[in-house]
């Protein structure tokens, strides 16, 4: 049978990952793609650490040369994360004449545009089904079972490290700072993990994936990210009594025909199902104006889920080698939306307030709501230690501004401050 030579730029959670699944599954893939798929070459960052896989007589080294210069080598998967080297080595294998596979975010949402048009021009394929939710194979599924139907939202849990987090926080009671060690431990938060609980990971997630949606480039700059470095268990504990889970949500909607980005922390009711997402799990939504909604579960971090991505990958480029259509893009849908404005963005939130207990602080509050022209769904005192009262305020639908103008109102009052405030689906 035939080769196809694989070359591994990193060998750490995810190309562990890789190497299990290519060595345990090697037959089925072969069945599957009529090549057998080899491990030609691995360059990492340090090639004398200790591994836990075993790859005789593949030769590891640090320099990127190596890799680029390897006349064996097909398909490199690059899974070593970061855009600085990754980037120019990525470009270097391109030019060179190598498939692309990747996992990494980080580069795809900031630098993808370029690297596509490289591969393009260069007649390479450059996969990364991996970078969006780990073990979903959500971007092919909006790619093909999506290509028909006009997408209206993409939104949902798309970062494992925060849902990990958030859930050992609501039901074990752990400390963030235990719980984000853990997720560390476990291999699913980035090496440095402070794109993970910022929301930052999460948003490079929805770049790619209003790319896919919506055929429309975003960057950063166009999302309004907020992480969950500032939720306390007192919140989560506070929403769990008030019937509601907080999780990191992704969303890209279409609003009037513009399109909308968010991460945020919110309030998820106990009966949505994104309320069940647990762990490092992601879940994605899709809403098409034909199929309706649909949602998408599965691990969203993690080695093996993940490696089966980039499998998933490896096997589609194999295959269009194998019929000698390689070049197409992953995704090749464009088209040029404009970003909703602000004021067109409309959620109900939660506000928690600590108010001195002193009569009539409860009329202060409506007033500043109606000085806003916003309602209240729910007014709920949650606990008075005699001097102070806690109360939790949730509103009906409010844009932007509204938020605003009550945050601001309730900033400058003598006797009422505000806790914290968080977005209710
Ligand atoms: N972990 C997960 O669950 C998921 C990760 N991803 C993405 O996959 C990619 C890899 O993640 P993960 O496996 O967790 O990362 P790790 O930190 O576990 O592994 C990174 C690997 O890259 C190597 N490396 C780092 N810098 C360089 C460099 N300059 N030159 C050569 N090799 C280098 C490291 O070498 P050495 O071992 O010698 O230090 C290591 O083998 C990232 O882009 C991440 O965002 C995507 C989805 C899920
Ligand atoms: N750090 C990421 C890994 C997968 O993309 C996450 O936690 O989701």
């Amino acid at each position: 049978m035939r080769q196809i030579g694989i070359g591994l730029l990193g060998l750490g959670t995810v190309g562990s990952g890789v190497v299990r699944l290519l060595q345990d599954h090697k037959d089925k893939i072969s069945a599957i793609t009529g090549r057998e798929l080899v491990i030609k070459r691995v360059v990492v960052h340090n090639p004398d650490k200790k591994r836990d896989v075993e790859l005789p007589d593949v030769p590891v080294t640090a320099d990127i040369a190596d890799m680029v210069q390897d006349s064996t080598v097909q398909i490199v998967v690059e899974v070593m994360g970061t855009i600085d080297p990754a980037e120019s080595y990525i470009e270097q294998l391109l030019r060179a004449g190598k498939h692309v596979v990747t996992a990494n975010k980080d580069l795809i949402a900031q630098k993808g545009a370029r690297l596509v048009d490289i591969a393009q021009q260069k007649q390479r394929d450059l996969m990364y089904e991996a970078s969006v939710a780990g073990g979903i194979p959500i971007l092919r599924t909006i790619v093909n079972s999506f290509a028909a139907d006009q997408i209206l939202e993409v939104s949902g849990i798309v970062n494992g490290t925060t849902n990990y987090i958030l859930t050992q926080m609501n039901q074990k009671k752990v400390s963030y700072a235990a719980a984000l060690k853990s997720a560390q431990e476990l291999g699913f938060a980035e090496s440095d993990p402070t794109n993970d609980v910022a929301g930052v990971d999460a948003a490079y997630k929805m770049i790619i994936l209003t790319q896919f949606a919506f055929g429309m480039n975003v960057t950063l700059d166009d999302i309004a990210v907020e992480g969950i470095d500032k939720i306390s268990l007192e919140d989560i504990e506070q929403a769990q009594n008030l019937g509601y889970t907080i999780k990191l949500i992704g969303a890209a909607k279409q609003i009037d025909g513009k399109i909308n980005v968010s991460v945020g922390p919110a309030l998820v009711p106990a009966a949505n199902p994104l309320a069940a997402v647990q762990n490092e799990n992601n879940a994605v939504v899709v809403k098409g104006a034909a199929v309706g909604e649909t949602m998408f579960y599965g691990p969203g971090a993690g080695e093996l889920p993940t490696a089966n991505s980039v499998l998933s990958d490896i096997i589609s480029v194999t295959k269009d080698i194998g019929i000698g259509i390689t070049g197409n893009t992953f995704n090749n849908y464009r088209q040029g939306a404009a970003l909703a404005p602000a004021t067109a963005v409309k959620s109900a939130y939660y506000f928690a307030l600590k108010m001195r207990d002193i009569p009539g602080q409860m009329l202060t509050l409506t007033k500043v709501m109606a000085e806003t022209q916003a309602s209240f769904k729910q007014l709920i005192q949650t606990s008075s230690d005699g001097d102070f009262a806690h109360v939790v305020m949730i509103t009906h639908e409010i844009d932007l501004d509204q938020l605003q103008k009550i945050t601001t109102a309730v900033a400058n009052l003598d006797n009422i401050s505000l806790l914290s405030t968080y977005k209710v689906l």
